[in-house]
């Protein structure tokens, strides 16, 4: 039953960056990855950031997985400093390849972040179960990696961060090496799993279809310095069947994506 402390965590943001630098020392000079990002994601939101080749993304998503420290600025996820959050396990994080181990099952892919923190076993199973259900792969788990198609590579990574059941998706370029037509599926997949799993999630694209077919919030940003240049609020329904995509309200959106990407005088 909800109560006043639990609404008044409800409402807190997630993940709350402000004013966050990034510089990195290389050899050729600093580089500023991030310039004074400042960004409130609340509970069950999808947020796609988007932008060129060398913007921040990834530096983003991996600064709030505790992986980068902001230079200065503050970040704080599910009210936890990173690494607080990273030690309690807030996120499961899937990449562009989907880093399946050859020699391991489907199913003891999935299983081996459960092994890490020491489940019982019955448990692990238990999970593994479930998330090869939530992700339509129920009956794959005895096969291995090479014997899926990249699409369902894909989908048993995604179960593999769900596995654990963190409030957070850390979503890195997960579709970019797949052609159209499987990425329109598992577009459709994830809006579905993400209605079912209410898990707040941080995805990383250079599509603007993508973006805009999938988000409540689109966070566009820009290089040199790595800044944001845009943050739309999605007027689209949460309920998006693909053609969605052809109605006056995506096109307007996806709009001004563009134009945030213009802003920035840079092509994706
Ligand atoms: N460990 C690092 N050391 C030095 N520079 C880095 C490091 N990681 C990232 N950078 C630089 O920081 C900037 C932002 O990189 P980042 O990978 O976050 O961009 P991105 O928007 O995710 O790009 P892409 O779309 O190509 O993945 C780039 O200029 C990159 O070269």
């Amino acid at each position: 039953m909800a109560n006043a402390a639990s609404l008044s965590q409800t409402a807190a943001p997630v993940i709350d960056a402000r004013g966050v630098n990034l510089v990195f020392e290389t050899a050729d000079g600093p580089v500023q990855a991030l310039k004074d990002v400042s960004l409130s994601v609340t509970k069950g939101e999808f947020v796609s950031f988007i932008g060129p080749s060398g913007c921040g993304k990834t530096t983003f998503l991996r600064c709030v997985a505790a992986l980068e420290t902001p230079t200065s600025g503050a970040l704080t996820v599910n009210g936890m400093i990173p690494d607080q959050a990273r030690r309690a396990r807030a996120y499961g994080y899937v990449f562009q390849a989907a880093g399946l181990y050859p020699w391991r099952t489907i199913a003891g892919n999935i299983r081996l972040p459960l092994e890490i923190m020491g489940f019982p076993r019955a448990e692990q199973d238990a999970r593994v179960d479930r998330v090869l259900k939530l992700v339509d792969l129920a009956g794959f788990g005895r096969k291995y990696p090479w014997q899926l198609s990249g699409g369902m590579q894909q989908r048993a990574s995604i179960a593999r961060a769900l596995a654990f059941d963190a409030d957070i998706l850390l979503m890195d370029e997960p579709f970019g090496a797949l052609d159209e037509i499987v990425r329109d599926r598992l577009n459709e997949e994830l809006l579905s799993l993400w209605a079912r799993t209410q898990k707040t999630t941080l995805f990383v694209t250079h599509s603007i279809p993508e973006a805009v077919y999938l988000s409540t919030k689109i966070v566009v940003m820009s290089p040199r310095p790595g800044r944001i240049t845009d943050i739309i609020d999605s007027p689209l329904p949460r309920e998006r069947p693909l053609d969605i995509r052809e109605s006056p309200e995506f096109l307007a959106v996806a709009h001004r994506v563009r134009e945030g990407l213009r802003a920035g005088h840079v092509e994706v």
